[in-house]
């Protein structure tokens, strides 16, 4: 071995050796002089990170966080920083590592599972649902110079996508002003739903010049039939567009907005459905900023009681990541429509007079000839296309063999888990390419690479 690689390897020890120690001084004044060392493996195979997390060592976590360190790499055992903290019980680093609230762990005593925020789940609005028949307020709403339209054409929204397109989050919704769209609004196509208030990042002090009454900014969803071409004159920007493919490219928005556009593009979808009333065939109109929808005949049942086909529809979908009843494989399958290489989770629709977990067994053994026995929940995501919410499950195989359902998925495997983690992180050659991070199929491959942890 050489002088030089002798000497970087004790220099990597010795920064190691004081991450575990938890010497928060000596970490950063190593990374100052060899900022390389950040990510750096050992002899042991572990970062910084991890021996921090292994010792409890929060202010040296903070540290090395702060400097922007890899969270997901992992050890020989395929261990995130993340489940070595779990494992040795830190709360304090799993719930930063893991991004969770403190005080939701210790109401709910057993439940140490850190809450999954899914894409298209982030809530920036409050909705203000009782608002919705105060036809007052919401008329200021529309004509206040802060409120903000979005603009839609065929279910898209209007983006502004610069030059450098592709990067995640560099698609921005475009807003507009009253002014802007007021003449829109009187188009008897339009539709108009009220998306809710911004949140206050803090409420108002008694200190602070606040005009007591004053309202956060309020949000609105414009649908239009006008050509897109006209609409997309309206906005200055050269580079504004409606996507074409919601599918792909809605996942181009920041959490924050994505979270918006859940909410906007389902009940949108379901206004332009929804225009003859599903009980008498009559006409309906919009209600409670656009939040119903009612039958224009007077004498329809639907206008006596209270009746679902009024209001926004939601579809329930089960998607489901099945373990191997060893514990060390779960199932993925491939619809012929998916890019080439790529598996994802089962999923299919709940049906009515199920329950969830009943359709997941159902959905399972449909799509793959598996049984299924015990079901756990994990996490939801709205997914506005046009309106499922999808619940993510956990699931554990009584049986192995596979027989697929040709007509729904082409091809269903068990795939080993050290063959999940290598195609997650390692990412060369891998055995098969994982569904975009912002789906909830992702987010349950992960989990379960994260909990199934054998230290
Ligand atoms: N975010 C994610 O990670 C994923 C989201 N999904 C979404 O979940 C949805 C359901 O998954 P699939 O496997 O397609 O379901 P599925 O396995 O139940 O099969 C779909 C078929 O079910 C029937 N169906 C029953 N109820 C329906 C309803 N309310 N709307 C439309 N079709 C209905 C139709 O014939 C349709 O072709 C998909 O449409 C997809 O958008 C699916 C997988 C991953
Ligand atoms: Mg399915
Ligand atoms: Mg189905
Ligand atoms: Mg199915
Ligand atoms: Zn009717």
């Amino acid at each position: 071995m050489s002088v030089q690689s002798r000497a970087e390897e004790e220099l990597l020890e010795k920064f190691l050796d004081a991450a575990a120690r938890g010497h928060v001084p000596q970490v950063s004044s190593l990374l100052s002089h060899v900022p390389s060392l950040i990510n750096q493996t050992g002899s042991s195979g572990w970062t910084a990170l991890m021996l921090a997390a292994r010792h409890g060592q929060l202010p040296v976590v903070e540290e090395l966080l702060s400097r922007g360190c890899d969270k997901f790499s992992v050890n020989s055992s395929s261990q995130t920083a993340y489940d070595v903290s779990r494992f040795w019980g830190h709360r304090h680093i799993s719930i930063l590592l893991g991004g969770a609230e403190p005080g939701s762990l210790r109401v709910l005593p057993g439940s140490d599972l850190v809450p999954q925020e899914n894409y298209f789940s982030r809530e920036t609005l409050d909705r203000l649902s009782a608002r919705r028949t105060d036809t007052e307020w919401m008329e200021a709403r529309q004509r206040d110079e802060d409120s903000v339209y979005l603009l839609f054409s065929s279910l898209s929204p209007m983006v502004s996508c610069p030059e450098d397109q592709g990067s995640e989050g560099k698609m921005k919704l475009c807003r507009f002003r009253y002014e802007a769209v007021r003449d829109l609004l009187q188009e008897p196509a339009t539709v108009l739903v009220f998306l809710g208030v911004e949140r206050r990042k803090k409420p108002p002090s008694s200190s602070q010049t606040q005009e007591a009454g004053q309202e956060p900014p309020a949000w609105f969803a414009v649908g239009s039939d006008e050509d897109a071409a006209e609409l997309l004159k309206r906005c200055r920007e050269k580079s504004c567009l409606f996507p074409r493919s919601p599918n792909r490219d809605l996942l181009q928005l920041s959490e924050d907005e994505a979270g918006v556009v859940a909410q906007a593009r389902s009940v949108l979808a379901w206004h332009s459905r929804y225009a003859f009333c599903a009980t008498c065939g009559s006409s309906t109109r919009p209600e409670e900023a656009g939040h119903k929808r009612s039958c224009l005949d007077s004498n329809c049942r639907s206008r006596r009681g209270v009746h679902n086909t009024c209001y926004p529809r939601v579809d329930p979908v089960v998607i489901m990541l099945v373990i191997h009843p060893d514990g060390n494989q779960c199932l993925l399958g491939r619809k012929k429509i998916f890019p080439a290489g790529m598996f994802s989770c089962l999923a299919g629709f709940i049906e009515p007079g199920e329950t969830m977990e009943e359709a997941v067994r159902r959905e399972t053994e449909e799509e793959s000839g598996v049984k299924v026995g015990h079901v756990q929940y994990v996490s939801s995501q709205p997914w506005p296309m046009p309106s499922s919410l999808m619940l993510g499950c956990l699931a554990v195989a009584t049986t192995t063999d596979i027989k697929v359902d040709e007509n729904e998925i082409e091809e269903a495997r068990w795939f080993p888990r050290q063959q999940v983690i290598d195609s997650l992180f390692r990412g060369e050659a891998p055995a098969f390419v994982f569904p975009p991070r912002q789906t909830i199929a992702h987010q349950l491959i992960r989990h379960w690479v994260g909990i199934n942890s054998n230290l």
